[in-house]
């Protein structure tokens, strides 16, 4: 099957510093793809690149099958895209400019469809937009991104400045755009926004990929918090397993009267644990939910250390 995204070998240099190093990406239709990595990891610079709005050094990109570079206005019908930087500073109405973007799309009659949009987002088309907020301007990013029903939403950090309500209608409309078949590639740092939409996650890394896999996969490669009560007699036996269970880490002890509360993070599955406890007496068991955040939150320290070292 052709993928509707695909990159290989992307370099892109500005001057004398190096934003992508060899990047190789592939996406598949229909697929939601997040997209993160700290600041200047070279989210922007990868989806500027798709859309033909800089070039690369070196390394070719494909979108639906063809090369940006040669498909011009063909190609970017068939593109929804939201950047990073939106500059709205037009005295038209929100309105007026949304139906001169669809109509540039080739959708003629797109009213209906830019009206649903801004209903559910709670944008007022008829206001100036120079005069809309921050939020509101990024409502006018979005309901021009999806107006066309394009074939691929390329969305750099779509849910920037938007109130929480808000960010739950967008994740709607993501839903509802995987549902027709889109595909979404979207950069974002608020990692619970990746959680509840993407399917899968590519980690950037100062110009490299560091991790390609399922959102399912990294939640399940993440460290669990685990509390474990049991009666203040019981305790010093089950503390003693607990600390020789491969994988726990951070493990402490709270006496709370008759009972002890053993708290940890288990890098591992659950079964050694449950056999674990399995000899001893608990009077309470919670394990959290795996973190995405804290799974991710590792690539975004070790870039700053290694910034920090003059990496290029
Ligand atoms: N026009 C430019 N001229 C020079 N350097 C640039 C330019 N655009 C980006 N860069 C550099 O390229 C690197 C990647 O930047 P990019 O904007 O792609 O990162 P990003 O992952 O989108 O970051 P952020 O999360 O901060 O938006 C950074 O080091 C940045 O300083």
């Amino acid at each position: 099957m052709t993928a509707a995204i695909e990159a290989t070998a992307l370099t892109k240099r500005y001057g004398r510093r190096t934003a992508l190093h060899g990047v190789d990406l592939r996406v598949e239709p229909g697929r939601v793809v997040g997209l993160i990595g700290p600041n200047g990891a070279g989210k922007t610079t990868t989806m500027r690149i798709l859309l033909d709005i800089i070039r690369p050094t070196s390394g070719t990109v494909r979108v639906l099958g063809d090369d940006p570079r040669e498909a011009g206005p063909r190609l970017r019908r068939r593109i929804g895209y939201l950047p990073g930087e939106l500059i709205m500073d037009s005295r038209i109405t929100a309105g007026r400019l949304l139906t001169h973007y669809a109509a540039l799309n080739g959708e003629a009659n797109a009213a209906p469809r830019i009206g649903e949009l801004a209903d559910r987002l709670g944008l007022d088309l008829r206001r100036p937009v120079t005069a809309l907020s921050k939020g509101n301007k990024q409502k006018v990013g979005l309901v021009q991104a999806f107006a066309h029903r394009p074939d691929v939403l390329i969305l750099d950090e779509p849910t920037s400045g938007l109130d929480p309500l808000v960010q739950q209608a967008f994740l709607s409309l993501v839903r509802e755009a995987t549902d027709e078949g889109q595909t979404v590639l979207l950069s974002s740092h608020v990692i619970s926004e990746i959680d509840q939409a993407a399917d899968d996650v590519l980690i950037l890394r100062n110009g490299r990929i560091a991790q390609v896999s399922t959102v399912a996969e990294v939640r399940a490669a993440a460290d669990r918090d685990v509390r474990v009560t049991v009666r203040a007699v019981d305790a010093a036996a089950l503390t003693g397993h607990l600390e020789r269970l491969p994988g726990m880490s951070a493990l402490s002890t709270q006496h709370a009267g008759e009972t002890v509360v053993l708290r940890g993070r288990l890098s591992t599955g659950l079964d050694e644990l449950v056999s674990a406890l399995a000899a001893q007496p608990v009077l309470d068991l919670v394990v959290a939910e795996p973190d995405l955040e804290r799974a991710v939150l590792s690539f975004y320290s070790d870039a700053a250390t290694e910034q920090t070292g003059g990496a290029q």
